[in-house]
């Protein structure tokens, strides 16, 4: 009920009856939004049923309108953790607006750690597949969804095919907000982990439970702890994103256009 009464002040803040594609934009990511185009319409998130305070560092709380190639895009800018005290269904609500305001294509971006060897920071990385370790799901009762396909296998080949360059990985969602020891990255390597965030799982999940296809891409802002041997700290992570912008926006924007 939640969905569809903020999905209804969607439609009639932005005066747009259906926004086809959802774009929700991670840490380092909300630069990349300037490439998308200009919104025409924006509502700041505590203002939609259901939305909460996304955290100060590193999300705008904002949601905009654009419009790319008459595609009309709903773009989320910054979203709601577990390790904030949201509840699972809180976390995925912006997702569940989105999907009641006519999203069909939810696009899920995040800032990830990088745990395969080979990738470098500041690089993207589309998600192949997921390992939900947060012990916890949106969905409540006896709805078996079928996670097959569920990061959708023609929109990553459309994204390759922009981007020749795009790898893929296997994202492991874990709770935070504690980085892992060494020794989970060993573990979670182990599990076929090449990715390691605090986002996107449960949103993935209510996706597809929804119908709706998704695409996922991660910014690969630190490689995490024990890869390097170095610290990590959160500056660097929202200072790698912004590094990585312009190259983020032109593929979200191509992507958008297709
Ligand atoms: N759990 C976890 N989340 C992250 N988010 C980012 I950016 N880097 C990491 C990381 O190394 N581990």
């Amino acid at each position: 009920m939640l969905a569809e009464q903020a999905a209804e002040a969607i439609a009639e803040r932005t005066g747009v009856p259906r926004h086809r594609v959802a774009v929700v934009l991670g840490s380092g990511w909300q630069q990349a939004a300037a490439e998308i185009g200009a919104p025409h319409a924006s509502i700041a998130m505590p203002e939609l049923p259901g939305f909460g305070r996304p955290s100060a560092q590193g999300h705008g709380g904002m949601v905009h309108s654009v419009t790319v190639n008459d595609n009309n895009v709903l773009l989320l800018m910054g979203r709601q953790h577990l390790y904030e005290g949201y509840t699972p269904q809180q976390v995925v609500h912006p997702v569940s607006a989105a999907i009641a305001a006519g999203a069909e294509i939810v696009l899920l971006t995040n800032a990830a750690g990088g745990i395969r060897g080979g990738l470098r920071v500041g690089e993207p990385v589309l998600i192949a597949d997921h390992l939900n370790l947060t012990a916890r799901t949106p969905l409540e009762g006896a709805r078996f969804v079928d996670l097959v396909d569920a990061w959708d296998p023609e929109l990553r080949t459309l994204a390759k095919e922009l981007d020749p360059s795009l790898g893929e990985g296997v994202y492991a969602g874990l709770l935070g907000p504690q980085y892992e020891t060494p020794a989970e990255i060993r573990m979670l390597a182990t599990l076929g982990a090449d990715l390691v965030g605090m986002s996107t799982v449960l949103e993935a999940i209510e996706a597809r439970s929804r119908g709706a296809r998704v695409l996922g891409i991660s910014l690969v802002t630190n490689l995490a702890a024990g890869v390097t041997g170095q610290h990590l700290s959160h500056a660097e992570v929202l200072a790698e994103g912004q590094a990585a912008a312009p190259r983020l926006g032109k593929l979200l924007r191509g992507i958008l256009e297709r």
